[in-house]
């Protein structure tokens, strides 16, 4: 009989978020086979070829039958149907996870559809890369990044404390969140910074005075600023639908910043460009250190 947390590990979406985390716990020895699902045989393929996952099933009710602990990484509207498929099909006892992005609605979409008898634990790490599949994951991804897992009122201790294990193993500190707070955050910290990189390249993509692409020409600046406008549209059109209202909020606070800097350009105030500028080093300066 195995002794490792995890004996059986399935992971729908074998992708970098679900890649890495069967990396990391294999790593640390912590998981005894991993079971892939996905949709497309390629990718499976290539999730085995490179040691991601053990065995891979395009078939969701096979794939989690005798799994202990599910996790759900496919995009954030599939979400749903893919837990309820699952759910139907896990055995009594095992735990069902996620990694996505936004966790209100999934969180109270999944809860009603799960039969008695299998716990879910909504969860986010909050780690990343503009790459996608199973040939961007990695094992140290989650290392020294924060982990968010957003218990209900209905979430089994016994389960949130396995979960909590799982992401402490891959590296990751936990932290426990209500959904509403984790929805807001993330649209001020992630959310928004990619709808700004992607308005960004489209706005300076599109730009046609000249018959070159002045895309060309960019160094650092546009190309550091730019990574996350080369993430995964489907990822990021699911995140931009499903935390509509925070994504608003905190997109018209950043056009309220953005028209009094255009003001402070157009009338050339020098004071408060620098005032400005310097706020936001500092701002930085204190987390990037
Ligand atoms: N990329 C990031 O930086 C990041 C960080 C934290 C959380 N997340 C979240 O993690 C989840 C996965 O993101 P990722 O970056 O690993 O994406 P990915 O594209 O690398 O992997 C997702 C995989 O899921 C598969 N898939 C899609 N729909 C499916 C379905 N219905 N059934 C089975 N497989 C399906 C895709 O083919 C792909 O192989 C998303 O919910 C995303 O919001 C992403
Ligand atoms: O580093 C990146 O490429 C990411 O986009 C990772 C990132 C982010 O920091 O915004 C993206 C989405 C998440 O759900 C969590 C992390």
């Amino acid at each position: 009989m195995s002794t490792c947390l995890v004996p059986r590990l399935a992971v729908v979406g074998v992708g970098l978020i679900g890649g890495s985390l069967a990396l990391a716990l294999k790593a640390a020895g912590a998981v005894g086979e991993v079971v892939g699902i996905g949709r497309g045989r390629a990718n499976l393929d290539k999730a085995l070829e490179l040691g991601v996952i053990d065995r891979a099933t395009q078939d969701l009710a096979e794939g989690v039958r005798d799994a202990d602990l599910v996790f759900l990484a496919t995009p954030v509207l599939s979400l749903t149907e893919v837990a309820a498929t699952a759910a139907a099909h896990m055995k009594l006892g095992a735990i069902l996870t996620d990694g996505g992005s936004v966790k209100g609605s999934v969180a109270a979409a999944i809860e009603p559809l799960l039969p008695v008898g299998i716990h879910f634990v909504p969860g986010h790490p909050i780690a990343g890369t503009e790459k996608s599949g199973a040939e961007a994951a990695f094992a140290t991804l989650y290392h020294g990044r924060r982990c968010i897992l957003t218990p209900t009122a209905h979430t089994d201790i016994g389960a949130l404390d396995l979960v909590r294990r799982v992401w402490e193993i891959a590296g990751s500190s936990v932290v426990l969140m209500d959904v509403e707070k984790h929805d807001r955050i993330l649209a001020a910290i992630s959310h928004l910074p990619h709808m700004v990189a992607y308005s960004l390249v489209n706005a300076v993509g599109s730009y046609d005075r000249y018959e070159e692409n002045i895309l060309e020409y960019s160094a650092g600046g546009f190309r550091d600023f730019t990574r996350i406008a080369s993430s995964d549209p489907t990822m990021w059109r699911d995140i931009a639908l499903t935390n509509r209202d925070a994504l608003l909020e905190m997109m018209e606070r950043c056009e309220a910043f953005f028209a009094e800097l255009k003001e402070d350009v157009r009338n050339g105030e020098a004071d408060k460009l620098y005032e400005f500028f310097q706020r936001s080093k500092e701002l930085r300066d204190a987390i990037v250190k």
